[in-house]
């Protein structure tokens, strides 16, 4: 595929951090509605791929294009306005909101009024408001926490203040998801309840997924990157990652190094079929 089509694309990307290089022209193109796993040992470029991707990072060289039209200062606070949302490695919630406000937050892209009109509470304002409690009550819903919207999100358990960011991302309705690490930290019965969520997902939008547990990867994703020591190893989809020898010789790599428990699903040959 050429790497400035599909709706996201990275050309050749290339981060160094001083000496270190960490990602070394590295390319991905993501297809409409596609779930594309970023996998790959400790240290691989996993993170600084991402970051590079929602603007947090930017790249040495290389090109970011959406909708095949090159994107020159991606930003974060640009991400809603391009159609895009990212979760964070841990949850990354407003202590001092409750979880309908925090998934609002997700939302602002779809306020129509101003900030003076909100500041000064104009009824313009107090109906966008009403529109933006209701999509943030509608993305919770979704994500199976609604019961939680007046809580503060400190008073709830992990894996339900993941749920509550990942609606926020959701609440701004996006058609690129990238999402990073989302089954951290969460239990078995969780992880496969996040599985049919980004099933789900996958009928409206396109995901990137960065994540260790393999299980969960193998079976969502429909094409996966390997990255190891910030170069692409693979490239693929699930059963051509499993067999390729280049893959397992990485993860096998750090396995020496200590880095990686296969039994606990961090290995590519693990659970493709669960
Ligand atoms: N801000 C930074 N400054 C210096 N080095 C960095 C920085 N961020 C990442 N690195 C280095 O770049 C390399 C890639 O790191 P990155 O976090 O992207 O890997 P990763 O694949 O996400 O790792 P993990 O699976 O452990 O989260 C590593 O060697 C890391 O130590």
């Amino acid at each position: 595929m050429d790497r400035s089509t599909g709706v996201f694309a990275v050309g050749a990307v290339t981060v160094r951090f001083g000496g270190l290089t960490a990602l070394d022209d590295v390319s991905l193109t993501v297809a409409a509605r596609e779930v594309h796993g970023i996998i790959g040992p400790n240290g691989a470029g996993k993170t600084t791929l991402l970051n590079v991707c929602c603007g947090f990072q930017q790249p040495d060289a290389g090109t970011i294009h959406r909708h095949g039209r090159a994107l020159t200062a991606l930003a974060p606070h640009r991400l809603p306005g391009l159609g895009m949302a990212r979760t964070l490695q841990g949850v990354g919630l407003f202590r001092g909101l409750t979880v309908l406000e925090n998934v609002m937050v997700g939302a602002d892209r779809h306020r129509s009024t101003g900030f003076l009109a909100a500041l000064l509470a104009l009824p313009g304002a107090r109906r966008d408001d009403a529109a933006l409690a209701d999509r943030a009550r509608a993305a919770l819903e979704e994500v199976g926490v609604a019961d939680h919207a007046g809580r503060l999100p400190g008073s709830l358990p992990y894996a339900l203040q993941k749920r509550v960011a990942l609606a926020r991302a959701l609440a701004g309705d996006p058609e690129l998801l990238l999402l990073d690490e989302p089954a951290g930290g969460l239990g078995a019965d969780e992880i496969t309840e996040l599985r049919e969520l980004i099933h789900r997902l996958a009928d409206r939008m396109a995901v990137v997924l960065v994540e260790h547990h393999m299980d969960l990867v193998m079976a969502v994703c429909d094409r996966i990157t390997v990255l190891d020591f910030g170069r692409v190893i693979a490239s693929g989809d699930p059963a051509a990652i499993q067999a390729d020898p280049a893959v397992a010789a990485a993860y096998l790599g750090e396995e020496r190094r200590g880095g990686a428990d296969p039994a606990a699903g961090a290995g590519p040959s693990d659970g493709a079929g669960s």
